[in-house]
């Protein structure tokens, strides 16, 4: 009886799934035919099925810059997947990027909220995740703008940048044979962040667990969340990732608490010539009146911050360093550079970048072929509207393939080839994006607003890390284990490598 009980179920289970999967495909049908009849035309792109959408017809590539390069190639300049409740928009052309970024760019600046994005943008208060559409939004883009990032504001802050690379590489001389450049590279972006929003008052231990927890959060926000594309699930939080994500950032939001406490008593002791150099926090901690800043608000400033500029920094760095080394001709160039204008008596100065034009190609090639992701951060559109033909629907995510866009190429000859020469005949093109062949920093209302900032501390870093130190692949390990090819790209590891001093000990004193 029991038995017969179950088969009866199991029918009734099979035949609802049926059902459901029947009436979604119904749905899909009448949802195309509608398009069609009112006239409208979807990009193309991957078959989907109802509820695992177009996820098993997606060629098996790996990393995702890799499938991102592979579908643009079979679906073209615009391309649309759809997994579960999820539309996503890919823009992998120079004219479509142009479209969306430039044309369209008010309806697409905003942000898409996967739960990730939920808590690295702090629930919407931290400038990375917050609509365009909100009273917050210019305020506080207006504030990175002018109070923290501005080109005035990193001229006065170079003496942070050479105490605090001084103090990576102290560290790093203590053992050549082994150095985890990655790593290294990571605290120093941290120590920066924090710098600029303490000033000086943080110690090792609060970097070391921000690095750590930050590294996490990565990893976490790295994952493809099943409630992400199916909401109803997210109470079960089927992989456990909200509940890491959760306690990432509570060790966040405690370690930024106790410092933003700790300066509030600091400041409570000293004058306001005191207070004037000890980095954002206190600054906005004095502000008064109605434009005071909330606790939330405060915490999601430092935040961003961290969160902002700490990958993008280490990234790239970590890649100039890695491409350097794996072409020795470059290396070679860049050192005769730096041996000509700044020698091995005297350490190199942010002032001396701009004798350094080598060194500069190096970090414009370098965030060609190696931005800190394969696409812009994600945006959305509220509403729906048309893009070069094609009928985007609202609430997409919109991607824009940097990966692809930056190696097209109809315009750049060997896109493959890392050549910091290249950029002898391209000086005109710009960070900022103007012309849509090289968009590192993205373009319009979302574009990065710390582009001064994110160029200045590449280029120095890069340019200290090389003069200081003669680098070169680990005793033991392949050359061609180590070199990356368009095929097999560098793999998200550790980059280790062995060192000598090269420039007089006592240059990496810091002097007072
Ligand atoms: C070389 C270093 C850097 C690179 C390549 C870089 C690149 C980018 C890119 C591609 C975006 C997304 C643009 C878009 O979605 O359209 C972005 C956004 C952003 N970046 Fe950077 N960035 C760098 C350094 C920094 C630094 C040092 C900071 C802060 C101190 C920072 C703060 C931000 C913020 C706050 C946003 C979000 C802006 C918004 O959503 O309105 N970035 N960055």
């Amino acid at each position: 009886m029991f038995h017969e009980a179950g088969i009866v179920e199991m029918y009734w289970m099979a035949a609802t799934l049926m059902g459901m999967i029947g009436g979604m495909i119904l749905l899909r049908t009448w949802m195309t035919s509608c398009y069609k009849a009112r006239g409208l035309k979807l990009p193309p792109g991957p078959w989907s099925w109802p509820i695992v959408g177009c996820l098993p017809f997606l060629p098996k590539v790996f990393p995702r810059e890799l499938l991102l390069a592979k579908l643009a190639e079979k679906y073209g300049e615009l391309m649309m997947m759809r997994v579960g409740a999820r539309t996503t928009v890919v823009v992998s052309s120079v004219r479509m990027a142009k479209e969306f970024l430039k044309t369209h760019d008010h309806l697409f600046a905003n942000r898409p909220n996967p739960i990730a994005f939920q808590y690295i943008g702090f629930h919407d208060t931290g400038l990375s995740s917050m609509a365009n559409t909100s009273p917050l939004f210019r305020p506080t883009r207006r504030m990175f703008a002018t109070d923290i990032v501005s080109p005035r504001k990193v001229a006065t802050t170079a003496h942070v940048r050479r105490e605090q690379l001084l103090k990576m590489l102290r560290a790093i001389v203590q053992d050549l044979q082994q150095v985890n450049v990655s790593t290294a590279v990571s605290s120093l972006a941290m120590n920066l962040a924090l710098c600029m929003n303490f000033g000086k008052d943080y110690d090792a231990h609060d970097t070391e667990i921000l690095v750590r927890s930050f590294r996490k959060m990565v990893i976490l926000a790295q994952q493809r969340n099943i409630s992400d594309l199916f909401p109803a699930l997210r109470r079960f939080d089927l992989q456990g990732i909200e509940a890491g994500l959760k306690e990432v950032e509570a060790q966040w939001r405690q370690s930024i608490t106790a410092l933003i406490e700790k300066k509030k008593l600091q400041m409570s002791m000293w004058s306001s010539e005191e207070i004037k150099d000890t980095g954002i926090i206190s600054k906005l901690l004095s502000v008064e009146g109605a434009n005071r800043f909330s606790e939330e608000q405060l915490i999601a400033v430092v935040f961003t911050l961290l969160i902002a500029g700490t990958e993008s920094i280490s990234n790239v760095v970590t890649e100039s360093i890695h491409e350097v080394v794996s072409h020795p001709h470059i290396y070679e160039r860049a050192m005769a550079e730096l041996d000509a204008v700044v020698g091995t008596e005297r350490l190199v100065e942010e002032s001396d970048i701009v004798k350094l034009p080598f060194i500069h190609n190096i970090i414009k090639e370098t965030l060609r072929l190696h931005a800190p992701a394969p696409t812009l951060l994600p945006h959305r559109n509220f509403q729906a509207c048309e893009v070069g033909g094609y009928h985007i629907p609202a609430n997409s995510t919109v991607l824009v393939n940097l990966h692809t866009i930056m190696r097209d190429p109809a315009f750049w000859h060997s896109p493959m080839e890392f050549s910091p020469d290249r950029w002898n005949d391209l000086s005109g093109l710009k960070m900022q994006g103007s012309d849509f062949h090289y968009i590192p920093f993205g373009y319009g209302e979302r574009q990065c607003p710390a582009i001064t900032l994110g160029t200045t501390t590449v280029q120095y870093a890069l340019a200290v890390c090389l003069q200081c130190v003669k680098w070169r692949i680990p005793a033991g390990m392949e050359r061609a284990e180590f070199i990356a090819t368009p095929q097999e790209p560098r793999k998200k590891q550790d980059l280790i490598l062995e060192g000598t001093l090269r420039v007089v000990p006592r240059l990496l004193e810091i002097e007072t």
